[in-house]
């Protein structure tokens, strides 16, 4: 905006026309001044505005170019929980030479800004790495708020939600644990060094997935796994790579991997479209499969709007497998971790599915009311080690005030989940992993792992349904047990690494001991 007072600044009025030319002008601008005030842009009035507000708390070490970054070094979620030790609840940092980034640090600033005031904290943050592997938002995982990201969360929602779960896809978790159990029955307890069990983990969790989205399930050996499995690290790879977001300016140095990001978004196109067809051909020959890709085919046969057009189908159903895979794998392996580390809390929830479910049948997801310690232990797990530490950040696309402060329009907000998952205040002995925790509390907000307002998780349920059929199953048929050395000494299972804001599945080998003679006739029957 042109500011009335700077115009009027005295170089611009002495220097020509002298006091009363210049008491004139003056006169004219303060009328002049109120006038423009009343009427000027919005956007400038509020610029006006955001100028007066505080800024919010920042800690020491930034510097020109780099910001923040030196001192918030690899593990940011670590720092952050240490900063707002003495900044508070919410603080910004400068992350490289770009955008504020806004640490939420408390339960009240996550409801209070992601969720009470959605409609304005909901978009995402872009760069050109992203742009290229979502193929600008068609994953709708990266798009910005807006149509769009409503038409597809509602067709998500009405496809996945928590009743067509149980009604529709019963049958995919219990199957797909049945194999997984079987597998490890064979190999689990062969030698005293154990196995590892990432690929029984990935095989279970992409079935899930794939069945739930396309009606389809495979076998290890089987190529389209593979391209998928591939894939999915791919990703995850290149869209780590968030240097671009913090130096912007150095943008040709990041042709290579927006070039990489752009072949991935092909790949994605060439197999998921490929499985979208498949579905389509069935359809057409009156084969329809039970699958939200046929649900998103019939829905685009009536869509006005626009937003289900193939590239659109084909990258919604890409990122359920994407956003999907390593999240629950993560989980489930650090499930595995933790019961090969404590003993004590296997045998306990052990003693609890044999005295509510007995041993002549398999736990299902319908057990969950009558498995109160196991769905603590899951909880507990999402606390203590949930599959990213600082969510995905949302975005506000303009200035914001909150509490006094002004917030950057673009910046970029995280949940700082590290910080409130070890609260000492919410979370007594906050280090210790305990279960316990969960029984005697009515803590309906137990962590952030699944994010918060309009862009948290949709698949929750899902998630949530998958991990506890597996860990209620695991723990019916296993005791898991560590490694032995030579000597036939255990070897610790290391804990999950808490250092990478977004880590990656264990890699740990662990002994599957059956704990009873039931385990393949139930499974099997
Ligand atoms: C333990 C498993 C999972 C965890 C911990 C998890 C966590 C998250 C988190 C933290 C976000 C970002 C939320 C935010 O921005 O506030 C997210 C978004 C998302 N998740 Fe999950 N997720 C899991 C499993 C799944 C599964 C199985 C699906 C499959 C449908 C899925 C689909 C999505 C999608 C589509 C988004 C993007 C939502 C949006 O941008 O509006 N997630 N998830």
């Amino acid at each position: 905006m042109t500011d009335v007072f700077t115009t009027l600044s005295p170089e611009w009025y002495t220097g020509r026309s002298g006091f009363l030319i210049a008491a004139a002008v003056v006169a004219i601008a303060a009328v002049t001044g109120v006038y423009v005030a009343n009427h000027l842009n919005p956007d400038d009035k509020d610029a006006e505005r955001f100028k007066k507000l505080a800024k919010l708390p920042s800690p020491p070490g930034a510097v020109p170019i780099l910001g923040h970054l030196l001192v918030v070094g690899s593990s940011p979620h670590l720092k952050f929980s240490e900063w707002g030790k003495t900044l508070g609840p919410i603080f910004a940092v400068k992350m490289g030479s770009s955008r504020t980034w806004v640490v939420h640090n408390s339960p009240h600033v996550v409801r209070d800004i992601m969720e009470r005031r959605g409609a304005t904290f909901s978009d995402r943050v872009q760069t050109h790495i992203l742009g290229a592997v979502s193929n600008n938002g068609d994953m709708y995982i990266l798009a910005d708020n807006g149509p769009y990201l409503r038409t597809w969360r509602k067709h998500t929602n009405n496809t996945i939600n928590k009743t067509r779960l149980d009604k529709d896809y019963n049958y995919v978790f219990k199957s797909e644990t049945n194999n997984m159990l079987l597998d490890l029955l064979e190999r689990g307890n062969a030698g005293p060094e154990g196995i590892d069990p990432f690929h029984d983990i990935y095989l279970y969790v992409i079935n899930v997935l794939t069945l739930i989205v396309f009606g389809k399930n495979y076998k290890k050996d089987d190529p389209d796994y593979q391209h998928i499995l591939q894939l999915t690290i791919d990703v995850m790879v290149v869209t780590r790579n968030i240097l671009e977001e913090f130096f912007p300016f150095l943008s040709p140095l990041y042709r290579g991997a927006v070039g990489r990001a752009k072949e991935l978004q092909l790949e994605i196109q060439q197999l998921f479209g490929k499985f979208v067809n498949e579905v389509r051909q069935d359809k057409k020959e009156g084969n329809e499969r039970k699958c939200a890709c046929n649900e998103f085919l019939k829905a685009q046969e009536t869509d006005e709007e626009g937003h289900l057009y193939e590239a659109a189908i084909i990258n919604t159903c890409c990122t359920f497998i994407m956003a999907g895979v390593d999240t629950s794998a993560v989980v489930l392996m650090n499930s595995i971790i933790m019961m090969a580390r404590h003993p004590e809390i296997q045998d306990r929830a052990f003693a609890e599915i044999k005295a509510n479910i007995g041993l002549d049948r398999l736990p299902s997801d319908m057990d969950e009311a009558s498995l109160p310690y196991t769905c603590a232990f899951i909880t507990e797990l999402l606390r203590f080690r949930p599959p990213t530490w600082l969510g995905i950040p949302h975005s506000n696309p303009k200035d914001e005030e909150y509490n006094g402060y002004h917030i950057p329009a673009n910046s970029a907000h995280v949940i700082n989940m590290h910080g409130m998952h070890f609260d000492p205040d919410t979370y007594p002995d906050p280090y210790a992993f305990k279960p316990e925790r969960y029984l005697d509390v009515d803590n309906s907000r137990q962590h952030f792992a699944f994010g918060a307002g309009r862009r948290a998780c949709p698949g929750a349920f899902l998630a949530e349904k998958s991990i506890f059929t597996t860990v209620a199953r695991l723990l019916w048929a296993f005791r898991i047990e560590p490694p032995l050395d030579a000597q036939g000494n255990p070897i610790e299972v290391a804990l999950p690494n808490i250092s990478m804001p977004t880590p990656t599945a264990a890699r740990v080998n662990v002994r599957f001991v059956p704990r009873h003679d039931n385990v393949e006739r139930v499974c099997r029957a």
